[in-house]
C-alpha cells in the first residue's frame, strides 16, 4: 500500500474542492474541502442557508457536486451513475433523520434489519445482538414504532443506520424532535458509537449544545467552512454562530 492509499483508507469521507451550484445561480457550496477521519463524530453547524444540508447531501451521494470530488472510503462517488450511487449508499452509508422514518407496520426488529433486506444481505446476528444491547433496545424488538417513545424510536433509527456496518452515518438534526433529556441520551449514544466502535458520524445541527458532544465541529457560512473547532464547547460555538448571523 503506498502512502497516499493508506492516508485515504483512514478517511471515511473526503470532500475535495466541492462546489454545488443550483439552478437559478445559487452557489450553495463554494470549494469545500473536508476530510473526515474514521471514528470521528463530526458536527456541521452554520446559519440558515449556509450550505449544511447541501454538504450532507453531496457527502452522502444523495446529490452530486457541480465540481470537485467526494470519496466514501476509497471510492469516488461523485463520478458514479445514479444506480451505482444508490447501491453504494445502501451498503456503506447510514442515515438518521429528525423524523425517525420507521415503517409503522413493521416491528422494531424488522425496521432495524430493513436496509439489509433491501440490499439483499443477511444479518450478522452477533453484530445485531451487540448493537441492540449497546443501544438499549432489548425487550422492545417485537413492538411497533407507535408503541415506543420518541427517544426509543430514534434509538431504533440509529440501530437501523448501523446495521450494515456503514463507513459513515449521516445524521440530519437527529435530536430536533426530542426533549432536552432524551436528546442528550441520543447524542451520548452517537458519541459512544464513535468512541467504542470507531463509527464515523457526521451530524448537521442548529444546536450548539448538541454539536458540543461531537469530537469536532465545522462552522459554515455562505457555502464555505469558516471554522473547524476541535473538542468544541457550546459557548464557543454559540459565540461563533452569533458573530456569523450578525454580519
Ligand atoms: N434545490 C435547490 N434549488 C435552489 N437553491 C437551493 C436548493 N436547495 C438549497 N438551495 C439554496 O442553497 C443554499 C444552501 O442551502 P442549504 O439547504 O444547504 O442550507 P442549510 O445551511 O442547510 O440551511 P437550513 O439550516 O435553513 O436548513 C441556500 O441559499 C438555499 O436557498
Amino acid at each position: 500500500m503506498n502512502t497516499q492509499t493508506s492516508v485515504r483508507a483512514a478517511t471515511a469521507v473526503r470532500l475535495t474542492e466541492v462546489t454545488k451550484k443550483y439552478r437559478g445561480g445559487v452557489t450553495a457550496l463554494d470549494h469545500v474541502s473536508l476530510p473526515v477521519p474514521r471514528g470521528t463524530f463530526l458536527a456541521v453547524m452554520g446559519p440558515s442557508g449556509s450550505g449544511k444540508s447541501t454538504l450532507l447531501h453531496c457527502a452522502a451521494g444523495l446529490d452530486v457536486p457541480t465540481d470537485g470530488s467526494v470519496h466514501i472510503g476509497d471510492t469516488e462517488i461523485s463520478g458514479l451513475s445514479e444506480t451505482k450511487r444508490t447501491m453504494l449508499r445502501r451498503e456503506r452509508v447510514g442515515f438518521v433523520f429528525q423524523a425517525y422514518n420507521l415503517v409503522p407496520s413493521l416491528s422494531v426488529s424488522d425496521n432495524i434489519t430493513l436496509p439489509l433486506r433491501l440490499a439483499g444481505a443477511r444479518p450478522d446476528h452477533d453484530w445485531l445482538r451487540t448493537l441492540v444491547a449497546h443501544i438499549g433496545l432489548e425487550g422492545l424488538l417485537n413492538r411497533r414504532p407507535a408503541e415506543l417513545s420518541g427517544g426509543q424510536q430514534q434509538r431504533a433509527a440509529v440501530a437501523r443506520a448501523l446495521v450494515a456496518r456503514p463507513d459513515v452515518v449521516f445524521a440530519d438534526e437527529p435530536t430536533g424532535a426530542l426533549d432536552l433529556h432524551t436528546a442528550g441520551e441520543v447524542l451520548d449514544l452517537l458519541r459512544r458509537l464513535a468512541d467504542d466502535f470507531g463509527q464515523t458520524v457526521v451530524m448537521v445541527t442548529h444546536d450548539p449544545g448538541a454539536a458540543a458532544r461531537a469530537h469536532e465541529a465545522v462552522v459554515m457560512a455562505d457555502g464555505r467552512i469558516r471554522d473547524v473547532v476541535a473538542t468544541p464547547s457550546a459557548e464557543k460555538l454559540a459565540q461563533l454562530l452569533t458573530t456569523l448571523e450578525r454580519r
